[in-house]
């Protein structure tokens, strides 16, 4: 049968008698239907349109941030990045650009106090361009120096002082917002240094869809920190017992609603570069000559080091004796073991007025949980290939690779990574044996709880560091309480309203054809 589909689904025409009156009285509700009918579709439209345009993300407002780490080794250049809107979220903060600084750190600067602020120029430059211009002044600028700035306050506080002014005075002459040249404190470097990695790995987030229901959503553990520096090293974890021994070792923290009781300790002098130093001081008290055979070194290897350097340290200064040679000549013998027996003799575990000690007596509760590690005890693990992305390599995997590494002689050590800068590679067998040592003796990890380190560079984009933070500490970034959020996300919301808006049409054409029965649905029409 042929059908006129242009006429098929329209309402039946009048059909009556020529003459005969319409039926005003059968009209007027099907008027009233269709006026409803319409108004309600103009409803679902106007409900859909407003979810769509009203609900849409406006321009993303982007706001900067830029640390400086003066560490004793070298100075880093850090600038953040995240959404002005979503400042208090946790995990928005983003680092887009690190700059090192050429030289030593700013603490090497003790005797041209000027030049430690020229050294910054690069870097200075380098974040102008990173940071666009029109937001320059309203970029916050913080420097913060560690260790080798607390070693150059104890040995020459006017000097360390001197140091901190001459590069004050050049960030606030930079176009940015200069909000404060300090030394951080050892508890600081290891509490930032805690906030930056569970920021990162989202520990502090107890979200989800069912934010409404906080007893019902899951609470993450948090994840011990491990810094290593040249000058200083921090273990920051959050302890089974909540009592802590020592107040001096003991933080308290609220962060998104939730209150954290962490345990901290900084070792001064227990950074890699500084206790290399402490090694060879001692090594010096039996040696009769200028040549000291070391088995942190690889065979083959030869340094000389100078006498007053080497006791210019507040680290080696108990230490000074007066020798008749001014250098140290150094040849490595390259024995893992011997090399950890004298490592060893850094750690004093004779006396502990604590329940539990790390060593020195300083008081460390049982380790708890999992822990990052990062600097420069990921620098060196990375190197040996003992910092696998999930768990890292056994403890007895790491010593036979640490024996064999510092087993091979230096030329050949040399041939195999000529792009590995000299200084780093003559102490990779000192520096794995060390944090083997660290871990092992001093922190009194086991062969089980090794498993529990992750050695980490960085998280996403953002290196594993105490800078950020510290940024968003001094920002206010990180909300004492949870943030009120909505529900759903924008894009669910939206989605949620065009569904709805959908099954209301769909319903209301279903109930017309139901109850109206137009013609095209009627039998033998269709
Ligand atoms: O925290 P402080 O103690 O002030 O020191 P720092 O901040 O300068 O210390 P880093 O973590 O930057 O570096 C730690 C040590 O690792 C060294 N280092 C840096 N990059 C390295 C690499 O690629 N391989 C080996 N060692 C490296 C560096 O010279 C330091 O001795
Ligand atoms: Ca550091």
């Amino acid at each position: 049968m042929d059908v006129d589909t242009r006429a098929s689904c329209q309402s039946l025409p009048y059909s009556g008698s020529a003459g005969a009156k319409p039926k005003m009285a059968s009209t007027k509700p099907k008027m009233a239907v269709l006026i409803l009918g319409f108004l309600f579709v103009l409803a679902v439209i106007a409900l859909i349109t407003v979810a769509v345009t009203q609900n849409q993300r406006l321009p993303k407002n982007i706001k900067y941030g830029i640390v400086l780490d003066a560490g004793s080794s070298h100075t880093n250049l850090y600038v953040y990045t995240w959404p002005a809107e979503k400042e208090n979220d946790t995990g928005v903060v983003q680092q887009v650009e690190v700059c090192k600084v050429e030289g030593p750190g700013i603490s090497g600067y003790s005797q041209a106090v000027q030049n430690a602020s020229r050294s910054l120029q690069h870097c200075l430059e380098r974040a102008q361009e990173v940071v666009p211009q029109q937001q320059h002044q309203e970029t916050p600028v913080y420097l913060g120096a560690t260790a080798g700035m607390r070693l150059l306050s104890l040995e020459n506080r006017h000097v360390a002082m001197e140091v901190l002014s001459a590069v004050e005075n050049r960030l606030r002459s930079s176009p940015f917002n200069f909000q404060g040249a300090r030394i951080i404190t050892g508890q600081e470097e290891g509490a930032y240094g805690w906030i930056t990695i569970n920021y990162l790995l989202g520990s502090f987030k107890q979200s989800g869809w069912l934010n409404f229901l906080p007893k019902l959503t899951s609470i993450k553990e948090t994840v011990g920190a491990l810094d290593l520096g040249g000058a200083s090293t921090q273990i920051t974890f959050v302890p089974e017992q909540e009592q802590s021994e020592s107040q001096e070792n003991s933080l308290h923290f609220r962060l998104y609603g939730k209150s954290y009781n962490v345990y901290t300790h900084s070792f001064l002098c227990y950074g890699k570069d500084q206790a290399l130093r402490m090694k060879l001081v001692r090594d010096l008290q039996n040696a009769e000559t200028a040549r000291l055979q070391d088995p942190c070194f690889h065979t083959g290897y030869e340094r000389n080091v100078s006498i007053r350097d080497l006791y210019a340290s507040p680290c080696t200064a108990n230490y000074k004796q007066s020798l008749a040679f001014p250098q140290l000549h150094v040849v490595g013998s390259g024995d893992y073991q011997a090399c950890q027996t004298r490592i060893e003799e850094l750690f004093n575990k004779t006396s502990c007025p604590y329940s539990k000690c790390s060593f020195n007596g300083i008081f460390q509760p049982p380790l708890q949980g999992h822990f990052g590690a990062f600097s420069a005890f990921y620098f060196v693990m990375n190197f040996l290939n003992l910092s696998a992305d999930s768990s890292p390599a056994p403890l007895n995997s790491a010593i036979s690779t640490m024996k064999n590494f510092c087993s091979r002689p230096w030329s050949e050590v040399k041939a195999a990574y000529p792009q590995v800068k000299e200084k780093y590679l003559s102490e990779y067998c000192f520096s794995g044996t060390y944090i083997i040592s660290l871990l092992k003796t001093g922190y009194e990890f086991s062969l089980e709880t090794w498993q529990q380190i992750q050695f980490l560079g960085k998280i996403g984009s953002s290196d594993a560091g105490w800078t950020l933070g510290y940024m968003l500490n001094l920002t206010n970034m990180i909300p004492a309480e949870q943030p009120l959020m909505r529900p759903l996300s924008h894009a669910g919301y939206v989605g949620l309203m065009v569904l709805s808006s959908l099954v209301l049409v769909g319903a209301l054409l279903l109930g017309w054809c139901i109850f109206r029965k137009p013609r095209c649905l009627r039998k033998g029409i269709v």
